[in-house]
């Protein structure tokens, strides 16, 4: 990617990844990309890195701005190492000891990631740095997502560069939103429910924050994907609705079976679910990845999971799906669960089990023995159809 001028004299010199396709476990079918920002004033900031494996193309491109020796400051928004896996070598090119400005956890967790000490220097939240004709105002956003996580907010360019909050794994020579249009909000769509979805109440807060404090906006640059340059209203006003998690007449039924019976009770549920006028799809969850299972989850009011007994037990697919759901945390949903089974049936005791454990209302399963004929068809249906009137009554249409 070659450097792209985003204001006067200021640049991302980031990088795609067009292949990625597994992100920490979250599918990345348009790959990535790391974005760092190069601003170019008095005094030079660079701010962020790429993973480890691009350095040499980060370098290269901050070179065919500036020679890398000139960069005076580097800023870490984020320990992540997408962000910083090219730290050391980027800062031996530069000069080691420049100094790393980054928050005080950032300080922390930079250490633990790099065993060279490096000239760190941490701010608190509204500090400033003057680069020249402009200014670097740092915010800190502690878990949005990593306790070390802040903004960079240029002052007299009212741009903030906002590290992993507002992006999209996307790679793309597009760079901004006006360019890629409505295509990328199923995106970063994606992203929020897979990323930030568990702080969604610091989201809030945050927003509001920023929002009494008047901080004007005319661009806001996340560390992966397209820049919102045109509309950053637009993916703040997003961000609020998903956060507050408001839910529409949605189900999601997710399941995995070994020989179709449990695919034949999901059919069935869904149906049901249709037949009360709730938007659903059956997810098996061999073809589904559970980051697109998980989006579905965002905006859904009921989230009724199917799993076969396996040796007294989850299918393992299920269980995946399960504990990946309960550490994002969502709130306020309706669970359910079903399945089919030979002789013991624990499986969807299990589901609903974990679901309450999750702090969703959980309804009483429904399980069949081995092969569902007509009737135990007919119950599954009607399960779905319960669930169902319990959405309506709960949703708004
Ligand atoms: C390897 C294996 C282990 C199983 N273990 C159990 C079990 O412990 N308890 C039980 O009730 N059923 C058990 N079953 C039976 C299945 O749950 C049953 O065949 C069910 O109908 C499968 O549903 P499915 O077609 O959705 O996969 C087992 C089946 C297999 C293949």
């Amino acid at each position: 990617m070659k450097p792209v001028e985003i204001a006067k004299g200021i640049y991302d010199v980031g990088v795609n990844d067009w292949n990625i396709q597994d992100f920490h476990g979250y599918s990345t079918p348009l790959g990535t990309s790391y974005n760092a920002f190069l601003i170019v004033d008095e005094k030079v900031a660079l701010v962020d890195t790429v993973k480890k494996p691009f350095t040499d193309q980060l370098i290269a491109n901050i070179q065919q701005v500036i020679d890398p020796q000139k960069i005076d400051y580097m800023i870490s928004n984020h320990t992540e190492m997408d962000h910083s896996g090219s730290l050391a070598r980027v800062m031996h090119r530069i000069g080691a000891d420049k100094p790393v400005y980054c928050s005080k956890m950032g300080h922390k967790n930079l250490s633990l990631h790099f065993s060279q000490p490096l000239n760190y220097q941490p701010v608190g939240d509204g500090q400033e740095l003057k680069l020249g004709r402009r200014t670097l105002a740092f915010l800190e956003t502690r878990m949005l997502h990593w306790p070390d996580s802040m903004f960079t907010y240029i002052k007299e360019d009212e741009i903030l560069l906002s590290s992993d909050a507002f992006g999209q794994h996307y790679a793309g020579f597009e760079k901004f939103d006006d360019v890629v249009g409505d295509a990328i909000m199923p995106h970063a769509k994606k992203y929020f429910a897979n990323i930030l979805l568990p702080y969604a109440p610091l989201i809030l807060k945050l927003v509001d924050k920023v929002t009494q404090m008047g901080l004007p906006l005319r661009m806001i640059c996340p560390d992966h994907g397209i820049l919102w340059r045109t509309e950053p209203g637009k993916i703040i006003e997003a961000y609020v609705r998903w956060s507050k998690q408001q839910p529409k007449r949605k189900a999601v039924v997710v399941y995995d079976t070994m020989w179709h019976s449990t695919e034949r009770m999901a059919d069935a549920v869904a149906a049901g679910l249709y037949a009360e006028g709730v938007a659903v799809r059956p997810m098996y969850l061999r073809k589904w990845h559970r980051s697109d299972v998980l989006t579905e989850v965002l905006d859904a009011k009921a989230v009724v999971v199917g799993s076969p007994t396996l040796n007294n037990g989850l299918f393992p697919t299920v269980s995946d799906f399960l504990t990946y759901m309960k550490g994002l945390k969502p709130q306020g949903k309706i669970g359910a669960a079903f399945g089919s089974y030979g002789w013991s049936g624990e499986a969807p005791k299990l589901v609903a089990k974990e679901l309450a454990a999750m702090q969703f209302e959980v309804m009483d399963p429904v399980r069949h023995q081995y092969v569902p004929d007509t009737p135990a068809l007919e119950e599954s249906y009607a399960f779905g159809r319960a669930i169902g009137r319990r959405i309506c009554d709960e949703v708004a249409d």
